[in-house]
């Protein structure tokens, strides 16, 4: 079990974020919902070490009761957007999440070449970021990330530059991976729908402070999300919505 416990960040005198506490299970999907800047970047970036050093931030990361130092191993981070480099092929931005943890260059290559066609990116490896599609982009960043075999993921906005289209097929594909593979995602996303799709679990933000305001499971099995059986709880989640952006 992954926990955050009275986190707070400050910018200036200014808090960005204010006693967030929430625990992310094992092998279970938690979505971070909430409106534009009440923080959902900053709490999954101060989990991941990388919050902007003009930030402060006091609180407690644990992981099995034990404190979390990040850049922990059992903890993988995916940025917003896609964040693939320009000038590296789709296999050497794929192969870059485990020789970042120290793994020879050769041998990342090697682990994540048999990878590329369950991904989606067979005879892709050679080719730059920029040839390929959104939804390709987005595919490599996931194998960088899952490739490193943590058992969390903090995933933020991981579809939001995506047509409507690619953004439902990806659901789709990372819900099936998760499938073969489960793992504890703690993912934030704008998506009422993606999240009521999605999620095991969503939090919900408010703003000035961002802070978490309601802490709400989906109990409805995932092949039985009809537009009918979560209707009830979108309205619910839209209204609480649209009070914090009010
Ligand atoms: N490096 C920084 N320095 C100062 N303030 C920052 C910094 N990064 C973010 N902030 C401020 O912190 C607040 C929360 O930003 P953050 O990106 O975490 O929110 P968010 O909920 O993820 O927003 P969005 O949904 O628009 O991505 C915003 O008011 C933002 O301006």
């Amino acid at each position: 079990m992954l926990r955050v416990d009275g986190l707070t960040i400050r910018s200036g005198d200014q808090s960005v974020v204010s006693d967030v506490s929430f625990e992310v299970a094992e092998e279970r999907l938690t979505c971070l919902i909430g409106p534009s800047g009440c923080g959902k970047t900053s709490v999954v970036k101060w989990l991941a070490g990388v919050l902007a050093p003009t930030l402060a931030a006091e609180g407690q990361a644990t992981l099995d009761g034990a404190p979390v130092r990040p850049p922990d191993r059992a903890i993988a981070y995916q940025p917003q957007q896609d964040a693939l480099l320009p000038w590296l092929t789709i296999a050497e931005n794929a192969a870059l999440g485990l020789s970042v943890r120290g793994m020879p260059r050769t041998e990342a290559r090697r682990t994540i070449m048999p990878l590329l066609a369950s991904f989606g990116l067979d005879g892709t490896e050679d080719a730059f970021p920029a040839a390929l599609s959104g939804g390709m982009r987005q595919r490599a960043a996931f194998l960088r990330t899952i490739v490193q075999e943590s058992r969390f993921v903090l995933l933020d906005e991981p579809f939001s530059a995506l047509d409507a289209v690619t953004r439902l097929t990806m659901q789709d594909w990372l819900a099936a991976r998760l499938v073969e593979r489960p793992r504890g995602i703690l993912m934030v996303t704008h998506d009422l729908h993606e999240a009521t799709q999605m999620a095991d679990r969503i939090l919900v933000m408010g703003a000035r402070p961002g802070r978490i305001t309601a802490d709400i499971p989906i109990d409805t099995p995932r092949g039985k999300r009809t537009e009918a059986a979560l209707a009830e709880i979108r309205t619910s989640l839209r209204t609480r919505l649209l009070e914090e952006t009010t």
